[in-house]
């Protein structure tokens, strides 16, 4: 049991979705809760568990005395491979099956030497975490981790159904021109073509699974206690407005990139989260490079392409004559190993970095990265942000179209590939990084990075302000009571 010096502490317990781009954003917030007093349990997946052991070594997990892991099932066989599972599987299982592990790991920390749970911080799409809080009586906070944007896209689902714009006719709406109709009618998002929502309205099944859960998610939402959203107010004022008028309390707190670097904690700071093992050498080889030189590719933990296409960037890449550090994921090619023309190899060896998996906040936050090659994830496109690296964006799937969208047409930051093709690569690398556009672009990430800045920074940045209020009125609002 407790000891009375413990028991008055907040203890939250944090429960990421099992997948990179979200239990990034989930471990930096749980850090600052630490730094701010909490006692943190952090929830993995007994999968993510076993991947952050193995690409982080054997001591990785251990924690602290006041930050702790521990794991629960997700629900599906164990992958042959180190890749992403998986999303529908992955989304689907976790709906289906975590809730009463959480509920017996919930209970096991509650009779153990730990304070006594007080809040839950569960990420967006684990909202069968609530039924958990509600349990227990404490407060829970939902963590949508995409952009505001992206999010809101995601609410408006039901509303595409009903005005039947979605599921599509047929597959031939993909490429008839019905994707370009314009919507007029989303909460603070003035225009917005549909080829720009989230890439899961692209179906013809009024029961496919993503439609369905991703309204399920969002309905659950309005049961929260708050909404936190890894993004800030200067940036996209419009949708978090809007959504703060149709759901409970909004608190915008990101980057959280940003916030972290307060944390003046190493053994803390020691704590991370890449399921990928990290080469060093990446930014070694960046050192020696000139400023603002070498643009920088990577596609994020899911995105998969043809070896066509893997091709097509690779003459792209070369013919640009630029120098690049390419990160290639080794599952980066459908089903396949990932194979490089020799030709290219040799012809870029002076001027190419390969490399695997690296630490990107460092990357991107390097004098010589001039340019970003993205699949427009959004903490990848905040990270951008934060470094003032202007992007070209090839949006994979999920709410990076709508991410894309946002960086190419209202903030400035971005030029899209709408077709892979090495012609098309070799110029928009050629305009990002020496023609005008990307001047433009570079001077425009500069100052969304200068307001990203303040935004986080104490006492009155909009961001480190709204994590203030919401631990204060939300997180330990319940203590408060007892
Ligand atoms: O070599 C690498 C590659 C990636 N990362 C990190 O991995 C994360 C990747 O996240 P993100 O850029 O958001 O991409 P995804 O992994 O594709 O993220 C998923 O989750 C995001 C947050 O919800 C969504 O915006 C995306 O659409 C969804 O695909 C970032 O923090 C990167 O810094 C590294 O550290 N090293």
């Amino acid at each position: 049991m407790a000891s009375s010096a413990t028991i008055k502490k907040p203890h939250a317990v944090c429960v990421p979705h099992p997948t990179q781009g979200h239990i990034n954003p989930m471990l930096k917030l749980a850090k600052l809760l630490h730094f701010k007093g909490f006692h943190i349990t952090f929830v993995n997946t007994e999968y993510t568990h076993k991947r952050l052991l193995k690409s982080r070594g054997p001591d990785s997990l251990k924690g602290l005395s006041s930050f702790r892991f521990e794991t629960i099932p997700d629900g599906l066989p164990e992958p042959a491979v180190d890749a992403t599972q998986d999303i529908p599987s992955l989304c689907d299982s976790t709906r289906r099956t975590c809730l009463p592990h959480l509920n017996n790991l919930l209970a096991k920390i509650n009779s153990s030497d730990a304070p006594p749970v007080t809040c839950i911080v569960a990420d967006g799409v684990m909202s069968f975490t609530l039924d958990a809080a509600e349990e227990l009586g404490v407060p829970l906070a939902l963590f949508w981790t995409p952009s505001a944007c992206g999010f809101m896209c995601y609410v408006q689902f039901q509303q595409l159904i009903q005005k039947g714009i979605i599921p599509l006719k047929d597959s031939s709406s993909i490429t008839n021109g019905y994707l370009e109709t314009t919507i007029d009618w989303i909460p603070g998002i003035k225009e917005i073509r549909l080829r720009d929502f989230p890439s899961f309205i692209r179906t013809a099944d009024s029961e496919d699974f993503m439609i369905e859960f991703l309204q399920w998610e969002c309905g659950r939402a309005r049961e929260a206690s708050a909404i936190i959203l890894n993004t800030f107010d200067a940036m996209e004022h419009d949708v978090l407005e809007a959504l703060s008028s149709i759901l409970p309390p909004v608190y915008s707190i990101g980057p959280l990139n940003l916030l972290v670097k307060d944390i003046d904690d190493e053994d803390l700071n020691a704590i991370r989260s890449n399921l990928w093992k990290e080469e060093f050498e990446c930014v070694e080889w960046l050192d020696t490079r000139e400023p603002n030189s070498v643009v920088y590719v990577n596609f994020g933990s899911i995105t998969v392409m043809t070896s066509e296409q893997l091709n097509e960037f690779a003459w792209g890449l070369a013919n640009s004559n630029k120098s690049f550090l390419w990160v290639i994921r080794p599952d980066v090619v459908g089903g396949e190993n990932v194979v490089l023309p020799p030709e290219f190899v040799e012809q870029t060896k002076d001027r190419g970095l390969l490399s695997s998996w690296c630490s990107q906040e460092q990357v991107l936050a390097h004098p010589a990265v001039g340019g970003f090659l993205t699949h427009s994830g959004w903490n990848s496109t905040l990270e951008s942000v934060c470094g003032g690296v202007p992007m070209i964006c090839w949006p994979f799937f999920a709410e990076q179209q709508t991410n894309c969208r946002f960086c190419c047409r209202e903030w400035g930051i971005g030029l899209e590939i709408e077709d892979v093709k090495r012609d098309k690569i070799e110029s928009l690398v050629k305009e990002l990084m020496d023609g005008k556009k990307g001047r433009e672009m570079k001077e425009k990430a500069m100052q969304w990075k200068d307001l990203a800045v303040s935004a986080t920074s104490g006492p009155y940045g909009s961001s480190f302000l709204n994590l203030e209020n919401m631990i204060r009125e939300v997180l330990v609002r319940g203590n408060d009571k007892n």
